[in-house]
């Protein structure tokens, strides 16, 4: 009897160099994601975490090394809906009024690809993905008319009503009220208990404390810290928990470098 395979890795960078242009940014990653994994990208400004989010998605260049999404090389993942994104400080309004369900709408096209019409069961996840994010009752409105953290939870509802195996988001809390950070933090919670693996990029683990379980830290460019997410990582209090020498924004710099080095087995139980 031969034992099942393992299930593929769901990001593989290895010595992985990201950039623009001929500019590497991020060198020599080495980063392997398993399904259903919750992961924090953290680091300080500048670092290289948004280079490293949009490396995997195919917005900045690879220079060197491999970068593997759902077992095919970056750019090449043919089914583009298995892959969700939620862009860093991007609002949804625009030259076109939309309404909350045509701009959620068109991420379940994605899903779908081009020239397809939504059926049924396309318009109720739509609707699914806006209640999941508490928008039901805003679902016909512009979103235009909404706060700039509504219009994020929009963004998160776009990307969730693809019903992605990974969902990548850069910032999602950033300047968001504490409602919208909430609903957040729970509908993140679901969609990781039921196996959809997640990157965050972050500056603040606090509001989604208990949904990411791994950090995965970029200092200057380079991958500094992967393991388990560790209380007082991101310390948003200094005067309960004094910050360590060598902190910088309550992330301690001080860890360990690339310890512990994970392999892509979920070492924390999910
Ligand atoms: N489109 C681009 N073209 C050229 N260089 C860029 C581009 N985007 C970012 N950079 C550079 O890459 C470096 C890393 O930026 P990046 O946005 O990845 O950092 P970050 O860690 O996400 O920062 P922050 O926390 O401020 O969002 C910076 O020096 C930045 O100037």
């Amino acid at each position: 009897m031969s034992r099942p395979a393992p299930a593929p890795a769901v990001i593989r960078l290895r010595d992985a160099t990201i950039g623009y242009g001929d500019v590497p940014i991020v060198r020599g990653a080495d980063l392997t994601v398993g399904p259903g994994e919750a992961v924090a990208v953290l680091g300080s400004n500048g670092s290289g975490k948004t280079t490293l989010a949009r490396g995997l998605l195919g917005l900045a260049t690879v220079l060197g090394g491999d970068v593997e999404l759902l077992g095919a090389p970056v750019g090449r993942l043919s089914e583009r809906g298995r892959v969700g994104y939620v862009p860093q400080r991007h609002s949804v309004t625009g030259a076109v009024p939309a309404t909350v369900r045509e701009v959620v709408g068109v991420g379940r096209l994605a899903r779908l690809g081009l020239f397809r019409r939504l059926g049924a069961a396309d318009r109720a996840a739509v609707t699914d993905a806006v209640a999941a994010v508490g928008l039901a009752d805003r679902l016909d409105d512009p979103v235009a008319a909404l706060s700039g953290g509504q219009q994020r939870r929009v963004l998160v509802a776009r990307a969730l009503a693809a019903e992605p195996e990974l969902l990548i988001m850069d910032e999602p809390t950033a300047g968001v009220d504490a409602a919208s950070q909430e609903a957040l933090a729970g509908v993140l919670a679901r969609i990781s208990a039921l196996g959809t693996t997640l990157v965050v990029v972050t500056h603040e683990t606090a509001p989604l404390a208990g949904v990411l379980t791994r950090a995965v830290v970029v200092d200057h460019g380079r991958i500094s810290y992967d393991g388990p997410l560790l209380p007082g990582q991101d310390e948003p209090d200094p005067h309960h928990h004094p910050a360590p020498r060598g902190t910088r924004r309550g992330y301690r710099m001080d860890q360990p470098t690339v310890t512990p080095r994970r392999g892509g087995s979920a070492e924390q139980g999910r």
